[in-house]
Parts: structure tokens; C-alpha cells; sequence
């Protein structure tokens, strides 16, 4: 054990001791009795001499733990003396010191003593852990902090520490930077843009949001702004930046300039006019060059110039309701508006606006496209849909609107209105003979005739082909005024449609039909009163044409009967009801059954057997004619079949008539069903015979005979039906291939009474025999008819004199009787 020896100068040791810097306490090892305390003790400890001496170290309180002091104890028991033991040392005040003790023993007047002494390091240590806090508080910040950070080293700038933030926007680990340079993991986006920068953080100390653009670890551009500074940790210099990305500003600011760039090329360029103008003094402020080629007014003539001084807008209520509308709603969208060119020209435009704010001020972004053309076109194509195009009058759209209009103001002013549906007579014939240009001229002439006549509140309409209506309106008076008012004007019209026309060096006279429903009496709507007008206009047709007939309830009941018959019809031909009888034809003359006339009957299942009169009409109107007439044809050629395979007719001297309706015969496929039809059933062309009636003829004499000569071609017959009842122009019968005219039984009937009939039969005979055609003489009922015939050199003959239609059975037995 050492120990220093004071004892040869104890005096000036305690003087060096008081006087020691570092607090110092002196205290005897055998009874561990404090002997002095020093200044620098009492300074730092505030305990004072009088506080310690003679007592007993573990009497005074300076000990903050008893375990410490006897740590100490046993450490210098051991070595005699410790050096730069730590511990904690309470004050007088109780405060506690930090302390690095030195004990060494010495002796003192002969007695062993420690010297302990006290450095106070508790300013170090509360430094060191303030240092340390202030290092953690760091490192949370910068790992915690929601901007990316990354330490660099200075001198190296190799990445140091990356935060959580940082891995986040760049996708970086620490282990993928930690050790490596920017270069290293390629982050800079352009290399060669950061010398610049490290260039100016070196000059300037710092970066300030300076901008810069990095790469992700998956090679995604981020344009950043970057801040650094130099810090000192850890007695290292380093280099803290921090990153901002701004890639969704940049790329806003990108996309509102490119917007702004996109905004200005389409004002300039846009094809519409669009114009720009402060809402509160309606000076213009900008416009671009569609606007001067739409208006007129240059830009230098517009700008700063008010929209009402330039006289745009040629409806001030239209502008005042656009005005009123921006403000309701803030823009206004697609609106048609009058504008006044520079010229004076007025155009219709589509105008959309919006209020808009340009340097604080509220504007109005006005945009036109000029319309007119379209509208233009709209309107003729609005005109076109309903009005009819080859004599520009309403069509049934229009007039079907127009009666709605009417019908919904007859009770409130205690009105009536008249519909007046005018059918033209036969004016198929001329479309047909005179060809379709004329037929229009026609047309055309008719409807300037009816408007000249009626008053511009009258609707004219052509519903199509020869359709005409006419509707008078804003009739008053008592039922019977108004009917007759309403025959006035309708006999007005007749007469002004009656009167000679020239038609391209034809002169025509046309006859007209019509039918008149008055409303309200009629009917209270559109589809009503014109059914019921064309229900009067059937009865005028039915009863010979030329004429006017206002509508009663019993020609509705006609109409309906008419329909009822069409529906039996279409069902009798799917239950084949109907069968043939055939009136044979006679040859006086040798007394022989020379053909027959095949004639159609319907076996009613309640009405029994019906003959042709009660149903062909209706046949013929609703076009089941051409079915049933399919039937009869290839009926007949089943019968003449049958009686060629019983050998009760010999095909030479045989010959059968079948009736052909006008709409059959005019169907494109005739010529080949009839060819089919014998050919079908094995029969000699010669075996059948074909009757037609003049008015077919007539209605269109080139297809006719074309027809008839391809039939004829086949081997087929013609007869003309009913003749002396139409044209029976020489002219055309030359033309025709008919090898017999069938003279009317209307002439036969009065032949031997009445002058006229007889003149006319001997007049056909003369004809007929004149173009070598054969003749026969329908309805012959007495024998004076047949003596009548027979002098005159017609001995064909048939009617009941010899025998009515009858059944198949029936004729086979007259067949046989001869
Ligand atoms: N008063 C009188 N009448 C006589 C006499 N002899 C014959 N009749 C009738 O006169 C009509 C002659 O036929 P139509 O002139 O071709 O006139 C026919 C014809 O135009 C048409 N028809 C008849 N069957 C057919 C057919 O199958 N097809 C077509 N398209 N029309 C037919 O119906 C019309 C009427 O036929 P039906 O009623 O059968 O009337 C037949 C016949 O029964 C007589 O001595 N005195």
C-alpha cells in the first residue's frame, strides 16, 4: 500500500489543501473521521467545516447512494487509492453533483488519512445528455419527419442515413444507398446537372428549394425541389437534404400552361366566333378572327367597344333574356339568337356563354356558330316532311295537324269546320294514257284551281295519287247554313276543277268526286273526319262519280258492312268457298255447245250460293282479287282437264272464257302464271279464252296489248267483255290480238224494242266483221233476241234462252243432251 507522507510539513500541506481548486475532504482511515473539508469543497458541496469535521463520513449526508460509498470504500481498501470513480454526491441543499472521485491515502501527523477529492462533471455529463437527447431527438426527427431526408457525408457524399419518407417517394432501403453515392444507385435523373448544384451548396452553404429531378429505384421521374445544409454529427460533417416532390404540381403547372397555350390557339383558331367581353359595361376585350369574318367588325373596330354600339344582336329581348340567364345560371348553352352582320345581313347563330373571371373581372365568354344554312336546310327539310313535293301543299302530316289544331278551337268559339275529300275521275286514265309527266301537270293545275277559290285560312292537301282535301274552317251558323255554305264552296270547287285544261297540247276535262264531313258533327278528331269524308267519297264513286255527297251515318254502316264482307272474303278463299258454274255458249246456227264462261260463285256456309255482284267489288277494292282470280284460272283449266279426260269436249271446237280482273291482269307475273296454269294442268293453249273488258284496255293500251301479245303467243284467246259499253274505238281495237268481241247484254235486252240497241248490235256486228274478229252475244233471254242475232249474222250466243251458269255436273249433262 502507498502512501504519501505530509507529516514532516503538515502546516503548509493544509494551507496547499484549503487552497486546492478541486473540492477535497480529508478524513481518517481508523475512524473514518472527517479532518477538513476544503474551500473549493464547501463551494461546490455547500456543506461547511463546522457542518463536517470530527463527524463520521456516513454522518453527513453527502453520500446520494450508501452503495456507492462503500464501493468506493472496498475500491480503496483494495488499491489504496481510486482514481476517476463516478458517483453521485449530494449537496447541503440536497442537490446532487455528478462527481469523479480521487481517494489517495496519505498520512497526516503520524495518522493514515484518504484524501478524497471531488471533480464536479455534472455540467459535462447534463451536456453529454443534453447531447445525446438532442441526437436522439435528431435521429427522430429525421426518420420521422413526412419529408424525405437522407444524410450524405460530406466529404465522400455517400449516403449516411435515408428516413422513412425518403424510401417511401424514391422506393430506396437503407441497404440499397447506405455506403453508395448518388451516382451509385443513379438518382440524379440528369448527372450531369449536379455539379452545378453541389457547386452552388458549397458556395452558398445552403440549397433552397432548388429544383432538380431524381430517379426511383424503378426508374420513375420525380421532379423534386431539393434543400441541404451542412450539419456537424458526431464531430463528422455531413450533409442533410431534404426533397420535396412536386412531380403533381409541375405536372398541374405543365397542364394549366398547356391548357392556357390550348385556350389561346383555340380562341385564335377556332372556327366558331368567340368574343370576350366585360359583363358590366359590355365592352368587348378580345375576339377572335371568326368573329370579324361572322360579324364584320375587325378587331380594332370591336375592342373596347360595346356590343350594343356595334348593333350585334338584332333582338334586344334576346339579348336582355341571355344576360338574364348568364346570371341565373352562370352560362348558357346552345341558344338560337338573331345577329346583325356589319352589313346589315341578319344571321341566325347558336350561341353558348359563360361567365368567366379574367383578372378579377367578371367576363362573358361568348361563343356563335353561324346557323343559318342549317336552319335553312332544317326548315326545308321541315317543310319537306310535310308538305307534299310535286305540288308543294300540305300533306296528310300537316293536315292531319291542322284539323288537331282546329278541332281543339270549334267549342271554344262555337265553330265548325268542314274536310272535303276530292277524288279525281279516272284520272288514272290520263297518268296512264297521257304518261306520268302530264299526270303531274294535272295535279299541279288542280291544286293551283282549289287555292285560287279558297281562303288563305283554308287548308289545300294532297294526300297523294289523286287525293285531294280540302278544310274549310271557322264555319257558323245553324247545321243547315253550314251545310249549305259548305255545298256552295264544294260545288265551287267542282265546277273550278270541271273547267277544260291544257295540258301540254292536250285539252282535258276532268270530272271529280267528292266527300264531305263536317265537324264537330262528324267527329271530334282528325282520323274520324277523314275516314268518314272518304266514306261519303265511296258513295259518290259507288253511285257514278261526278258528284258530292256529305257523309251519313248510313254510309258508315255501308263501310262497315264493306269491311265485314272483306273479312268473310279473306276467309272464304282459306276455306275454299267458292266454286265455278259455267253458262255454256251456244252456236245457233248448228245447235252446238261451242265453250262456256266460267263464273264464280261463293257457297256461304249461311247465306248459301252468292253470285259476283254481292261480293266482286269488294274483291276487286281490297286486292283478294288477285288471289281468287288465281283460283278461277287454274280452276277452269282443271275443269277444261277433266272434260278433255272424259271426252265429252273436243279441244277444236271447245273453248272455256275466264272473267280477268283489271288489277290481275296489270300484275307483272300474269303472262307466266297463265303459261304455268296450262301447263300444269295438260290443257291446249286453244282451250281457254280470256276476257277482258275495254276500260282495261284503255287504262294502259301499250302494256295491255304487250301483255295480250305474249299470251297469244302461247296459243292463247281474247275476248273483249261488255263491248259497246265503253270507248269501242275503232283505233285501238285494231291494235288489239282479240279474236272475239262479247256484245254487251245490255244492247241484247231492248234489241228487239228499242231502235238504238239494235242500231248499236248491228253497228258491233258490222265492226267485228270488218276486223275478221268472231263475235258472241251475251245475255240473250228470248228467242226474238236470238232471231234478232241471227239476222243480223250473229249466231254465238249465251244466255238463258239455253241455260244460266250452272254447276260442273249440270253442264256435263247438257254436254251430253247435245
Ligand atoms: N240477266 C241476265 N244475265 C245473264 C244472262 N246470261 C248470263 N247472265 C249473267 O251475266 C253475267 C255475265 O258475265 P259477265 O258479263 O262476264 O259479268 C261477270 C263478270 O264481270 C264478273 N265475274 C263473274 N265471275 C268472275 C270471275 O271468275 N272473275 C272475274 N274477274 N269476274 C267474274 O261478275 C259479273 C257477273 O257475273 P254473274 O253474276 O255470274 O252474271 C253473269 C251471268 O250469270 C241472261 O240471259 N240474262
Amino acid at each position: 500500500m502507498t502512501q504519501r507522507s505530509n507529516n514532516e510539513h503538515p502546516e503548509s500541506f493544509m494551507a496547499l489543501f484549503s487552497r486546492m481548486p478541486i473540492a477535497s475532504m480529508l478524513t481518517r482511515v481508523s475512524d473514518s473521521r472527517v479532518l477538513a473539508i476544503n474551500l473549493a469543497f464547501e463551494r461546490l458541496f455547500g456543506w461547511t467545516n463546522a457542518d463536517v469535521l470530527d463527524k463520521s463520513s456516513d454522518q453527513i449526508e453527502l453520500w446520494s447512494s450508501p452503495q456507492q460509498r462503500q464501493q468506493l470504500l472496498d475500491l480503496f481498501a483494495r488499491n489504496s487509492r481510486v482514481t476517476q470513480f463516478e458517483c453521485q454526491l449530494a449537496c447541503r441543499n440536497t442537490n446532487l453533483k455528478t462527481c469523479l472521485v480521487y481517494v489517495e491515502s496519505i498520512g497526516i501527523n503520524g495518522d493514515v488519512c484518504r484524501l478524497s477529492m471531488a471533480h464536479d462533471i455534472s455540467d459535462r455529463i447534463a451536456a453529454e445528455q443534453a447531447l445525446k437527447l438532442s441526437e436522439t431527438k435528431f435521429s427522430l426527427l429525421f426518420q420521422q419527419a413526412p419529408e424525405p431526408y437522407a444524410l450524405f457525408d460530406k466529404k465522400t457524399a455517400c449516403f449516411i442515413e435515408i428516413n422513412q419518407s425518403f424510401t417511401e417517394l424514391f422506393g430506396f432501403q437503407p441497404e440499397d444507398v447506405i455506403g453508395k453515392t448518388a451516382k451509385d444507385i443513379n438518382f440524379w435523373k440528369d448527372m450531369d446537372a449536379r455539379p452545378a448544384v453541389i457547386e452552388k451548396l458549397l458556395r452558398e452553404g445552403r440549397l433552397r428549394s432548388h429544383p432538380a429531378d431524381f430517379l426511383t429505384k424503378d426508374g420513375r421521374v420525380l421532379h423534386c425541389e431539393v434543400s441541404s445544409n451542412f450539419i456537424e454529427v458526431e464531430n463528422h460533417s455531413r450533409t442533410l437534404s431534404s426533397f420535396k416532390d412536386v412531380t403533381a404540381r409541375r405536372q398541374a403547372e405543365l397542364a394549366l400552361r398547356a391548357s392556357e397555350d390550348k385556350f389561346v390557339k383555340a380562341f385564335k383558331s377556332s372556327p366558331d366566333a368567340i368574343s370576350i367581353s366585360d359583363m358590366a359595361t359590355g365592352a368587348f376585350l378580345d375576339i377572335n378572327e371568326s368573329f370579324t369574318r361572322l360579324t364584320g367588325y375587325s378587331e380594332a373596330e370591336a375592342i373596347g367597344r360595346r356590343e350594343n354600339e356595334l348593333d350585334i344582336w338584332s333582338n334586344s329581348h334576346e339579348r336582355r333574356s341571355l344576360l338574364q340567364a348568364l346570371g341565373r345560371e352562370g352560362r348558357v348553352s346552345m341558344r338560337e339568337m338573331q345577329l346583325n352582320h356589319r352589313s346589315g345581313r341578319s344571321l341566325i347563330v347558336s350561341v353558348s356563354a359563360e361567365r368567366v373571371q379574367l383578372d378579377g373581372r367578371d367576363c362573358i365568354l361568348l361563343t356563335c356558330r353561324d346557323i343559318t344554312e342549317q336552319k335553312l336546310i332544317e326548315a326545308r327539310i321541315k317543310h319537306q316532311a310535310s308538305h307534299d313535293a310535286l305540288t308543294d301543299l300540305p300533306n296528310r302530316l300537316l293536315l292531319h295537324d291542322r284539323l288537331q289544331q282546329h278541332l281543339g278551337l270549334l267549342e271554344r268559339h262555337q265553330l265548325h269546320c268542314a274536310l272535303m275529300f276530292f277524288d279525281l275521275d279516272h284520272f288514272k286514265h290520263i297518268n296512264d294514257s297521257l304518261g306520268h309527266s302530264r299526270g303531274d301537270a294535272v295535279l299541279q293545275e288542280i291544286a293551283t284551281r282549289l287555292l285560287d277559290e279558297l281562303r288563305k285560312t283554308d287548308t289545300v292537301a294532297r294526300l297523294g295519287g289523286d287525293e285531294f282535301v280540302v278544310l274549310l274552317t271557322g264555319l257558323k251558323g245553324s247545321s243547315t247554313e253550314i251545310v249549305r255554305q259548305v255545298r256552295n264552296t264544294a260545288e265551287k270547287l267542282r265546277q273550278a276543277l270541271a273547267a277544260p285544261m291544257e295540258v301540254e297540247g292536250h285539252t282535258l276535262q276532268l270530272g271529280c268526286s267528292i266527300g264531305i264531313a263536317l265537324a264537330p258533327e262528324h267527329g271530334d278528331n282528325p282520323d274520324d273526319l277523314l275516314k268518314r269524308a272518304d266514306i261519303a267519297l265511296y258513295q259518290v264513286k259507288a253511285s257514278g262519280r261526278d258528284g258530292i255527297a256529305f257523309f251519313e251515318q248510313q254510309m258508315q254502316i255501308a263501310a262497315s258492312q264493306r269491311l265485314t264482307l272483306e273479312t268473310d272474303l279473306r276467309q272464304a278463299l282459306q276455306n275454299e268457298e267458292f266454286c265455278l258454274h259455267y253458262q255454256p255458249q251456244m252456236d245457233a246456227s248448228s245447235q252446238r255447245i261451242i265453250g262456256a264462261e266460267a263464273l264464280i260463285r261463293w257457297q256461304h256456309p249461311e247465306r248459301g250460293l252468292v253470285g259476283p255482284g254481292a261480293f266482286m267489288e269488294v274483291l276487286e277494292e281490297s286486292g283478294q282479287i288477285l288471289a281468287a282470280g288465281s283460283w278461277v284460272l287454274h280452276e277452269g283449266c282443271r275443269f277444261i282437264a277433266r272434260l278433255l279426260e272424259q271426252r265429252r269436249i273436243d279441244p277444236q271446237q271447245f273453248c272455256l272464257s275466264i272473267n280477268i280482273s283489271p288489277r290481275q291482269f296489270r300484275q307483272s307475273g300474269f303472262v307466266d302464271e297463265v303459261a304455268a296454269a296450262i301447263s300444269q294442268h295438260g290443257i291446249p293453249a286453244q282451250a281457254l279464252k280470256l276476257e277482258i273488258t275495254e276500260g282495261m284496255v284503255i287504262q294502259n293500251v301499250n302494256d295491255t296489248i304487250a301483255k295480250m301479245h305474249q299470251l297469244r303467243n302461247l296459243g292463247i284467246r281474247f275476248a273483249i267483255d261488255d263491248f259497246g259499253t265503253g270507248y269501242s274505238s275503232l283505233s285501238y281495237l285494231k291494235r288489239l290480238p282479240v279474236d272475239l268481241l262479247k256484245i254487251d247484254q245490255s244492247f241484247i235486252r231492248d234489241c228487239t224494242r228499242d231502235g238504238n240497241d239494235a242500231e248499236i248490235v248491228r253497228a258491233i256486228i258490222a265492226m267485228a266483221r270488218s276486223l275478221n274478229m268472231d263475235l258472241i252475244a251475251e245475255g240473250v233471254e228470248t228467242g226474238q233476241q236470238l232471231a234478232f242475232l241471227l239476222e243480223q249474222g250473229c249466231s254465238n250466243y249465251q244466255g238463258y234462252l239455253f241455260s244460266p251458269a250452272v254447276t260442273e255436273d249440270a253442264f256435263c249433262q247438257l254436254l251430253a243432251g247435245r
